[in-house]
């Protein structure tokens, strides 16, 4: 066996509490072996003057949207889609998808993201750049029916079915999959009721984009007279395993299903705030005891890929939305950034414990923004950036030590993402 020890640090607990402690890795099955003191492995990593937490869990994210980041900003979600967004992913190569990915998941280990879910397609090439990185993610592709013919739609549906029952397990284990409509709304009931089942038979979860806006809700209330959730339920949709992204326009009657039926909910708050899509009841949704997890979206709607930035803005709108100073506090939102988006995707990680995988990320204190520390938990939501983090560990392997990724090579994941992205742009302007 081979052990790493993590040491000097104070270390976030799974109940939220801060301890001095040391925390020893099972490098070959990728566990927490034990946290206390003094515990010496065959390597260290320092964590003095440091706050060691579980790695950020991102629950949803188009990881390769980094190639659009600033190419389309301050417009409303539909009119961002197809005027500017679809455009250009429909110029979109396996390669681009690769080197997006790469520049994506480079930008989330450098904040401490160990795990992402994610939702686009040319997956294996996500997936390449996952192993190759080192972190964990929850892949899948997706798929959309409106405006295609019935051989296309259905060709997308299969290829959302296929790509989830090969990838599952890939990366030694790092990799699993869900089915994803992309939408109630970009995806015909008629597929959903067909291939929904099927996803079921095969033990598939299901990750869709649900109630972001209300021009996704008001078309399904018009048609089916009940509420986007209620539809969704009727279709097959909702199991335990399955999550929505946003769940911003949810009414009484939705959060009561979510929290009846037991499936999770992705707040992506910058997103949310950026497309002006509107403030969900993140509140209302933990007090009926819904679990939910945080996600950053695109890079194209947020505009970075930064879980530390998604928990402050988290906790800023749900006090706004909730019209109260004490809604979706500090300990909330760090339980979302770990636990909520880790349960959500069905992974084991977010808690720093015996035997749990060990995706951790050590957070540098010594910095003026930090100073005093009275509350690290404080800390972490309302001062710490992304730039504070000092390494990353998935899996029990150093992907960053000392601000240095050791997986990718940062210089030649800019370079060729920023090629790709200057050609794919060339290209949809034609
Ligand atoms: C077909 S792959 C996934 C698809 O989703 C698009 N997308 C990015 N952000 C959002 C969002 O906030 N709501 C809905 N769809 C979004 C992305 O551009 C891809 O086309
Ligand atoms: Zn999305």
């Amino acid at each position: 066996m081979t052990t790493l020890s993590i040491t000097g640090g104070q270390v976030l607990l799974p109940d939220g509490t801060v301890t001095r402690a040391d925390v020893l890795v099972d490098q070959d099955s990728g566990e927490i072996l034990e946290t206390g003191a003094d515990l010496e492995g065959d390597a260290t990593l320092d964590a003095a003057d440091s706050l060691v937490t579980p790695g950020f869990v991102n629950g949803h994210c188009h990881v390769a949207m980094t190639l659009l980041r600033g190419a389309a900003d301050d417009k409303p979600l539909d009119a961002w889609l197809q005027e500017d967004i679809w455009p250009v992913e429909a110029e979109l190569t396996p390669e681009d998808v690769r080197a997006g990915a790469e520049l994506g998941i480079l930008e989330m280990i450098k904040g401490g993201v160990t795990a992402f879910s994610d939702m686009y397609f040319h997956v294996p090439e996500i997936a390449t750049a996952v192993e190759k990185a080192g972190v964990r993610a929850v892949l899948g592709h997706t798929a959309i029916t409106i405006g295609k013919d019935e051989a296309d739609a259905r060709a997308d549906m299969e290829e959302s079915l296929a790509v989830a029952t090969d990838l599952d397990g890939a990366a030694d284990g790092r990799i699993s999959t869900t089915f994803q409509p992309h939408s109630l709304t970009t995806v015909g009931e008629e597929y959903l009721r067909e291939y929904v089942p099927r996803a079921r038979e095969v033990g598939l979860p299901i990750h869709f984009h649900a109630n972001e806006t209300t021009n996704e809700v008001d078309p399904i209330v018009e048609e089916h007279g009940v509420r986007p959730l209620e539809y969704a339920r009727d279709v097959g949709l909702l199991e335990a395993e399955d999550f929505v992204a946003h769940g911003v326009h949810v009414d009484g009657t939705e959060i009561d299903l979510l929290s009846e039926t037991g499936a999770s909910v992705i707040h992506c708050p910058a997103s949310n705030m950026k497309l002006a899509s509107g403030m969900a009841p993140v509140q209302r949704l933990r007090e009926a005891g819904v679990t939910v997890g945080l996600g950053t979206d695109g890079a194209a709607s947020n505009n970075d890929l930064s879980l530390l930035d998604e928990g402050r803005d988290a906790a800023m709108i749900g006090k706004l939305a909730a019209e109260d100073a004490s809604a979706v506090p500090a300990d909330a939102v760090v339980e979302m950034l770990t636990q909520g988006s880790a349960d959500a995707m069905g992974l084991p990680v977010g808690r720093l414990e015996a035997g749990a995988p060990a995706d951790l990320a050590v957070i540098d204190l010594e910095r003026p923004h930090l100073t005093p520390a009275h509350d690290l938990v404080s800390h972490l939501v309302y001062a710490a950036a992304a730039s504070d983090v000092r390494h990353t560990v998935c899996d029990g392997q150093v992907l960053m030590r000392d601000r240095e990724v050791t997986t990718l090579e940062e210089d030649a994941v800019l370079e060729r993402a920023s090629e790709a992205a200057t050609q794919l742009f060339e290209r949809a302007e034609g």
